[in-house]
């Protein structure tokens, strides 16, 4: 088994255009965003190690709160696949990507309704 970092950056609250009903299409609206990234990893952090043996985690932050201007995503999976292709396409020792996703606005009672979609570098 191989030793991974995972990098985690959670609850981002991001505006996005997503839906599928009419009166989603227009506006965007707020999703609660949170990701997990397992990284490749040297075989020890010391004390000096530098940031390039690792990855910086507001690459994360960056990933899921900078979306293309003016797309409308039909389903939040197509939010987190956006996401998952960014984090793979930055850096070859990204592995796995965990992007978690609540659709805020259509809790009734404080319930958290959404997915997770975890995909695997496949090349
Ligand atoms: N798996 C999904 N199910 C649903 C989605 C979605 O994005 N992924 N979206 C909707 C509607 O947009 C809904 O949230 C509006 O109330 C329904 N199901």
């Amino acid at each position: 088994m191989e030793d991974r970092l995972q990098l985690e950056v959670h609850d981002l609250e991001v505006q996005v255009l997503t839906g599928i009903y009419s009166e989603e299409t227009h506006l965007p609206q707020p999703l609660r965003i949170s990701l997990t990234v397992d990284l490749d990893c040297p075989a020890h952090y010391t004390p000096d190690t530098p940031l390039t043996e690792s990855k910086n985690y507001l690459d994360l932050k960056h990933a899921a709160t900078v979306l293309p201007e003016g797309v409308h995503f039909t389903l939040i999976e197509g939010v987190a696949d956006h996401i998952c292709d960014t984090l793979f396409v930055q850096d070859r020792r990204v592995r796995r990507v965990q992007v978690k996703i609540v659709k805020l606005a259509i809790a009734e009672e404080g319930e958290a309704i959404g997915i997770t979609l975890v995909r695997y570098r496949r090349d």
